[in-house]
């Protein structure tokens, strides 16, 4: 009976095993190819660090969209152009909510509220959304102009310092980071770091939203999908030391605005348009979350757009789209006027395209913000059922070569003569009903940084090869499980074209903008 009793146990103990290895979130989903993966782990290994390019190189062999299985959770992945554009644009009122992870939402944010892009849909994130929506919609945008004259002025001017006129080669990274950041700061808070690229709350700030960011990717932590590593995982105090070190300062930037606004002595902000405004409907913890938002946002993918951009112009084959750039700016502007107009008018149709095909060509979120859906979606024949995961392979939609003709090739060409409203151009900003809300915005910084970029320096690459970029929008990231991309350091040379000319642009914004 003894002996009965325990092979039952053990059949029962290696049957729940086997179940526990085994069991995922959702069942099997009828009619999407399903990657086979292993117990426990499901696709883990086999996607590695490298979840864009081997989702990717599975479309070959079982179509545009699959499930996979990480860990535990089972996910619908979609890889190509037109199943991105089916399953987030047609289907975008059914696939609006995010789904919450265990490091991000439960280790890293539990003190401060999440931000909007990692929300999931309901009655605050609307809320929220719609806020900040308001704030960063393209009118609005209009009126931060002073806002991105400021800033870049205030780049390029150390630049030109820094690289002693243009005999030094110089790292562009911390100029467009504090570009970026004092542009969302301004925006949220009304006021700006005003320190050199070294200030201590710029390098803190910078150094702790890259870290979060680590902890967002669908990627890096696989205590997300495997439970059992929660109990041990290091990512757990590692998280708990961001958290408490990203509450300091987001602490820090509301107690400033509100001393500000007793003072008398704030400037018209998003935050402090929602603190004095009586009727707003925010409490303080969705009022933090707007401030993460803006602060998070714009400084996980604004610089990394920037710079590989300017690695692009600088690069060998890039200096005939350089010298396009150029000539092109040139005879939109033939008074030598663009470092002004280009604030208020976006008339150099090529600098238009150049911003589409950076937005494409280094695409900074290649696994893009996970979505779930609210309801049941049809992808073919098959019924993807409500509250599945979707990752979008954004690198894999943006790289599509039956819809983009050599993906590989950077060319702003192929967004020459492609009118507005001819449909989504690429995935860079996501797509549909949770779609980056700050593209308005992101599209005149890259615009304006780009004509004055331009306007100002010959670019070309570092003596040193080792100091030049990657030039392949996966190879050159520094963080390859990272949710956004982080440039791989690099130099280049900035030579004014006309230090005279420059200097008079430099001074002239310098007195449009000295009341900011
Ligand atoms: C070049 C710069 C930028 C890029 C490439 C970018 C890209 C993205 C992407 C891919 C998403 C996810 C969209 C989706 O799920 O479909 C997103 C969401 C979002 N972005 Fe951006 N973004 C940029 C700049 C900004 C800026 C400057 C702001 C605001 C200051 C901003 C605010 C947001 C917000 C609030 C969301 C979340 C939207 C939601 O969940 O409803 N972004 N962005």
């Amino acid at each position: 009976m003894a002996y009965e009793v325990a092979s039952f146990a053990i059949v029962a103990v290696i049957y729940a095993l086997w179940r526990y290895v085994n069991h995922t979130d959702m069942p099997k989903i009828k009619g999407i190819p399903e990657i086979p993966g292993v117990p426990l782990f499901g696709n883990l290994l086999q996607m590695g660090t490298a979840h864009p390019k081997v989702a990717q190189s599975w479309v070959e062999k079982f179509g545009p969209v699959f499930q996979v299985r990480l860990g535990n959770k089972r996910i619908v992945f979609a890889n190509d152009f037109e199943s991105v554009k089916h399953l987030w644009i047609t289907n975008q009122s059914a696939l609006i909510s995010r789904p919450k992870l265990h490091t991000f939402h439960t280790v890293v944010s539990s003190s401060e509220g999440f931000t909007i892009g990692t929300s999931p849909w309901d009655e605050s994130c609307k809320a929220r959304r719609r806020a900040a929506a308001t704030a960063l919609n393209r009118p609005a945008v209009e009126t931060y102009m002073p806002i991105i004259d400021l800033e870049s002025t205030v780049s390029i001017k150390e630049m030109l310092k820094d690289s002693k006129g243009g005999t030094i080669e110089i790292d562009p990274h911390p100029y467009f980071q504090r570009f970026a950041l004092n542009t969302s700061l301004t925006l949220n808070y009304g006021f700006r770091i005003t320190g050199t690229i070294d200030d201590t709350l710029l390098r803190e700030i910078v150094h702790v939203e890259r870290e979060v960011s680590n902890f967002r990717s669908t990627s890096n932590n696989w205590q997300d999908y495997i439970p059992l590593m929660r109990l041990w995982s290091r990512q757990n105090s590692a998280a708990g030391e961001y958290r408490a070190r990203r509450a300091k300062y987001m602490n820090k930037l509301l107690r400033m605005l509100k001393e500000n606004i007793a003072n008398g002595t704030d400037k018209p902000c998003i935050s402090g348009n929602i603190i004095k405004d009586p009727e707003a409907k925010l409490n303080d913890a969705e009022i933090m979350s707007i401030g993460l938002t803006m602060v998070s946002a714009g400084l996980d993918t604004v610089p990394g757009n920037i710079i590989m951009a300017i690695g692009t112009l600088a690069s060998s084959t890039g200096q005939a789209i350089q010298a396009r750039a150029l000539a092109e700016i040139r005879k939109a502007y033939p008074n030598n006027d663009a470092w002004h107009r280009c604030l208020h008018e976006e008339k150099i149709p090529y600098i238009t395209a150049f911003v589409k095909e950076t937005l494409r060509f280094w695409t900074v979120l290649p696994i893009c913000l996970p979505r779930v859906s609210t309801k049941p979606i049809t992808w073919r024949d098959a019924v993807i059922p409500a509250n599945t995961t979707f990752y979008m392979n954004a690198y894999a939609a943006d790289y599509d070569p039956t819809h983009f003709e050599d993906p590989y090739v950077f060319n702003p060409d192929r967004f020459m003569d492609v009118p507005d409203g001819a449909g989504t151009p690429h995935f860079g900003f996501g797509a549909g009903s949770r779609m980056c809300i700050g593209s308005h915005l992101a599209n005149r910084q890259l615009y304006t940084a780009f004509v004055r970029l331009i306007s100002a320096f010959d670019m070309s690459e570092a003596v040193d090869p080792r100091n030049r970029p990657v030039l392949d929008c996966l190879e050159a990231n520094a963080i390859p499980t990272s949710l956004t991309m982080e440039p791989k350091k690099f130099k280049c040379r900035f030579v004014p074209r006309d230090r005279a000319k420059l200097e008079e642009w430099i001074r002239e914004s310098e007195e449009l903008t000295k009341d900011l």
